[in-house]
C-alpha cells in the first residue's frame, strides 16, 4: 500500500537518505530501528508530507505522492493516514472527547468513535477534561487515540512510547496493532525501544545502506 522508490534526502549537502526503496504491505505493523542520527525521524516525515525529498517517489495505493496537487494531498493525509509525531500535539483549548474526534470532525464522519477510544486508552470518563489536567503519559494516549480514531490506512508513529511507562507503552501498542489487525492497515513505528518493536510484525533497520529486516515474528 505503501511504496517507496529510490528516495534520496541531503542536508547541508550531507547525503542522509540514499536511493532507498521498499514496499510495505497492508496489514502490517512494521517497527524501524537504527543508529542515532541515520535518518528515521527524515524518513518518516517525508511519508507524511512534512518534508520533501530531493529525489525518488513515494507512492500510495500506486499514486505518486508528487502527482498530488496540495488540496488532494491533504485529503489524502487526513483520510487516509493518523499520525504520533512529538510535533502534533494534542490542542490545549479542546477537551479530550473533541481532541480525539478531531480527525472525524474534519471528514466530515460521525464523531461516536471517540468515546469507544477514550475507554480503550483507559481514560473513560474523562472526554470533558483538558489537556492541561493530563500527565504526559496520557496526553500521549490521547494522541494516540487521535491518530486511530478514523481508522486510517497508513499509521506513521515516531517513538510513539517514549514517555510512557512499561506496562502502559505495552497496552497502548497492544491497541495499536489491534487497530491494524482489524483494519487492514499499515502501521510504521520507528523507535529505539525492544519491547515496543517487539510488539511489530517485523523490524527493519534503517542503515546508510538502506532499509534491511532484523527479524521477523509471526
Ligand atoms: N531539518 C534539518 N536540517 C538539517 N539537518 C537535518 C534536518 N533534519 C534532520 N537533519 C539531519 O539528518 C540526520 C538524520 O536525522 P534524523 O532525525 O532523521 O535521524 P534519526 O535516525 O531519527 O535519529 P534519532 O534516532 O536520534 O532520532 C541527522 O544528522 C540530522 O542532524
Amino acid at each position: 500500500m505503501l511504496e517507496l522508490r529510490n528516495l534520496t534526502k541531503t542536508y547541508n549537502g550531507r547525503p542522509v537518505l540514499n536511493g532507498l526503496s521498499h514496499q510495505f504491505q497492508a496489514g502490517e505493523f512494521v517497527a524501524i530501528m537504527g543508529e542515532s542520527g541515520v535518518g528515521k525521524s527524515t524518513l518518516l516525515n517525508l511519508i507524511a508530507g512534512l518534508d520533501a525529498p530531493d529525489g525518488g517517489q513515494i507512492l500510495v495505493d500506486g499514486t505518486p505522492m508528487s502527482a498530488l496537487d496540495d488540496e488532494a494531498a491533504t485529503r489524502l493525509r487526513r483520510t487516509r493516514m493518523g499520525f504520533i509525531f512529538q510535533a502534533f500535539h494534542v490542542l490545549p483549548h479542546l477537551t479530550l472527547r473533541q481532541n480525539i474526534a478531531l480527525p472525524l470532525l474534519l471528514n466530515n464522519t460521525s464523531q461516536g468513535r471517540a468515546d469507544d477510544m477514550l475507554a480503550a486508552i483507559g481514560l473513560a470518563g474523562r472526554g470533558d477534561d483538558f489537556p492541561r489536567q493530563l500527565s504526559g503519559g496520557e496526553m500521549q494516549r490521547v494522541a494516540i487515540a487521535r491518530a486511530l480514531v478514523h481508522r486510517p490506512a497508513l499509521v506513521l508513529a515516531d517513538e510513539p512510547t517514549g514517555n510512557l511507562d512499561p506496562e502502559t507503552a505495552d497496552s497502548v501498542l497492544s491497541l495499536l496493532r489491534a487497530e491494524v489487525k482489524a483494519n487492514g492497515a499499515c502501521a510504521i513505528m520507528v523507535t529505539h525501544s525492544h519491547a515496543a518493536a517487539a510488539k511489530a510484525d517485523k523490524t527493519l533497520v534503517l542503515t546508510s545502506l538502506g532499509l534491511t529486516n532484523a527479524r521477523n515474528v509471526n
